[in-house]
C-alpha cells in the first residue's frame, strides 16, 4: 500500500478531506444508480415489482458494461493511475457500488473521522450491520488514518470488539488513529459510535510498513 503524496496531518489543514468527493461524471452517476439499485432491490415488494423484467434490463446493462470492459491487468493499471486508490476502494470510493460511500477528514488531533448512515446491504442481525461490514470499514478507515499520519503498511491484525449491536438506518461516526510506531509495526485504533456517542465497535490493529507495488 503506497501512500505518496498524500496528504498528512503535517501538511494538510484540520478538516481535510481525505476521500474521492463524488464528481459530476457519468461513472459516479452510474455508480450511485447502481448503489441505488443493490438497495431498492432489498427492499421492494417480491411478489409485484415485476422482478423477471428488472432481471433481463439489469442482464443487459451488464452485458454492455463487459462489451466495454478492457483486460483485467490493463483496468489495474488504470485504476491504480494517480489518485486511482480513493477512487475504488469498497468503503469510500465513489466509483465502487459495493461503497457506502464513507467521506473521511483529517483532524488536527491526527485522527480521522467520517459519518456514515448504513442500509439494508449491511445488514447482519435484524436491523443491525453485518459485524464483518464493521469491520471492513475500520480496516480501511484504520488504513486512511495511518496515510494522514504519514505511514502506510498492511493489515496484519485486526483486533476487534463488538460492544453492542450497531444500528441500521442512523448516522454512525466512524473514528480512525495512528498511534506508535515502532520499526516496521504500526498500530492504530479506531471505533464506530452512534451519533449520540454509544460505542458499538472498537479496534486495534497492526500494521506492517510493505508497499504493494502500483500495477504497470
Ligand atoms: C490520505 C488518504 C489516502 C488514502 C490512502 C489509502 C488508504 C488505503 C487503506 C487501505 C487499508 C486496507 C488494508 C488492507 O486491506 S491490507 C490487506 C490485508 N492484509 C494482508 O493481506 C496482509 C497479508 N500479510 C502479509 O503480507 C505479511 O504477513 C505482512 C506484510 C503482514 C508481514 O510480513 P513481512 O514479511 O513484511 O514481515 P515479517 O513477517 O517479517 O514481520 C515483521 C514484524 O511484524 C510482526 N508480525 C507480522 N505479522 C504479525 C501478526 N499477524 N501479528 C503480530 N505480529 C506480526 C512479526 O512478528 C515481525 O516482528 P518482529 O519479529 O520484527 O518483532
Amino acid at each position: 500500500m503506497k501512500v505518496g503524496t498524500h496528504p498528512t496531518a503535517a501538511t494538510h489543514a484540520h478538516g481535510t478531506v481525505l476521500t474521492s468527493a463524488p464528481q459530476d461524471a457519468p461513472v459516479d452517476r452510474a455508480t450511485a444508480a447502481a448503489r441505488r439499485v443493490v438497495d431498492a432491490m432489498l427492499r421492494t415488494d417480491r411478489g409485484n415489482a415485476n422482478l423477471d423484467r428488472v432481471a433481463e434490463e439489469l442482464n443487459s446493462i451488464a452485458d454492455h458494461l463487459e462489451e466495454h470492459a478492457p483486460e483485467v491487468a490493463e483496468r489495474l493499471i488504470d485504476m491504480w493511475n494517480g489518485e486511482g486508490v480513493t477512487r475504488h476502494d469498497p468503503v469510500t470510493g465513489p466509483e465502487n457500488a459495493i461503497a457506502p460511500p464513507l467521506v473521511l477528514e483529517g483532524l488536527e488531533d491526527g485522527s480521522v473521522r467520517g459519518t456514515v448512515t448504513l442500509t439494508m446491504p449491511y445488514q447482519g442481525p435484524p436491523g443491525c450491520v453485518h459485524g464483518g461490514v464493521s469491520a471492513l470499514i475500520l480496516d480501511h478507515v484504520l488504513g486512511v488514518a495511518n496515510a494522514w499520519g504519514g505511514k502506510s503498511g498492511m493489515t496484519a491484525k485486526l483486533e476487534t470488539n463488538y460492544h453492542r449491536p450497531t444500528p441500521l438506518f442512523e448516522p454512525l461516526v466512524i473514528t480512525g488513529r495512528l498511534v506508535s510506531v515502532d520499526g516496521r509495526k504500526i498500530r492504530t485504533v479506531g471505533s464506530i459510535t452512534t451519533a449520540d456517542g454509544q460505542l458499538c465497535v472498537s479496534v486495534e490493529g497492526l500494521f506492517i510498513d510493505k508497499t504493494v507495488p502500483r500495477p504497470r
